[in-house]
């Protein structure tokens, strides 16, 4: 029998740095960026895995050393600006790394207020939401792929939500509603259209004129506004709703996907004692929960 290698890539993941930015007139207010980043490599690496040849390896701990210096004496806000860094570090310096996968994961640390005036250099850590980047870059093609998101942004409302009208048949025990509890971990992302963020040093300029932080605003504030206002028809039409919007707010953004869990909130029977529900004591339920997913993009005018 004989085999081949048909893909391979390897680096460094989970590593994880706290960043401090002092202002320089005034060393006490400062900002913070706690990641934990990704870099995984391409290349011609195929004899160390069909000849037990190390020679071309540039070692995981090298990658790991390369983050940490890097994250040290470069800027690394927006975390978008820093992948591109990386990418262009490594693909720069190793004549045999073809491409690169980077991947950073932001933790919600945000200033918060004392006496009324937001404290200088004093977090508050928001839970497990995330700000994410996964960026895809491949020397030889110039492909660039950049796709941002926010995960773990849990949100619930109490009403003003609904779900009727669906398909009945003889599996359905459902109910239909006008009024429920909704209630989600945001997974969104968006995806910078190729044709408008065409090369790593185009990120690192966009990166300055804050496309990448005013995108992410946009998309959590889209998130959280039509989640409050909307009457949700369901999970489906209102992540479609966010989606368009993001994509009409956000011309560099071709795509928009969210994937979101249906965390369910049952209805306490207390017939047994004699009490009527009024929608007003639930079972937070663990599982199943509903997962609905969509990827949404721009229709592109028919050139009749
Ligand atoms: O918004 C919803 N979408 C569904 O597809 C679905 N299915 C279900 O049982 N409840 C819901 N709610």
């Amino acid at each position: 029998m004989q085999s081949e290698l048909l893909d391979s890539s390897y680096g460094k993941g989970n590593v994880k740095f706290l960043k401090v930015k002092k202002n320089p007139h005034n060393s006490k207010e400062q900002d913070v960026l706690e990641a934990n980043v990704q870099v995984l490599l391409k290349g011609n690496f195929d004899v160390s895995y069909t000849k037990a040849d190390n020679a071309p390896i540039v070692p995981t701990d090298t990658v790991k050393n390369t983050i940490l210096i890097e994250a040290k004496t470069t800027n690394v806000w927006p975390i978008e600006r820093f992948a591109a860094h990386l990418a262009k570090h490594f693909t720069e310096k190793y004549a045999h790394v073809s491409g690169i996968e980077v991947s950073i994961v932001q933790s919600k640390w945000t200033k918060y207020e004392v006496d009324g005036k937001i404290h200088p250099h004093s977090f508050k850590h928001e839970g497990p939401e995330t700000r994410r980047t996964f960026l895809t870059y491949c020397r030889s093609n110039k492909k660039l792929t950049i796709t941002s998101s926010i995960k773990d942004l849990t949100v619930l409302k109490s009403t003003g939500s609904m779900f009727y009208g669906y398909n009945v048949c003889d599996y359905t025990t459902l109910k239909p509603t006008k009024d429920r509890i909704l209630s989600t971990d945001v997974d969104a992302s968006w995806t910078y259209d190729p044709k408008q963020v065409t090369s790593l040093d185009q990120v690192l300029t966009q990166a300055d004129k804050g496309l990448f932080d005013s995108t992410y605003d946009s998309a959590r504030k889209v998130t959280l506004d039509l989640f409050a206002l909307e009457n949700s028809a369901s999970v489906q039409a209102t992540m479609y709703n966010m989606s368009h919007k993001i994509l009409e707010l956000v011309p560099e953004v071709g795509t928009v996907s969210y994937a979101l869990p249906n965390k369910h909130y049952i209805l306490f029977n207390l017939e047994w004692k004699g009490i009527k529900q009024n929608d007003e004591l639930f079972y937070p339920s663990p599982d199943p929960n509903g997962l609905i997913k969509s990827t949404v993009g721009r229709k592109t005018q028919s050139k009749l």
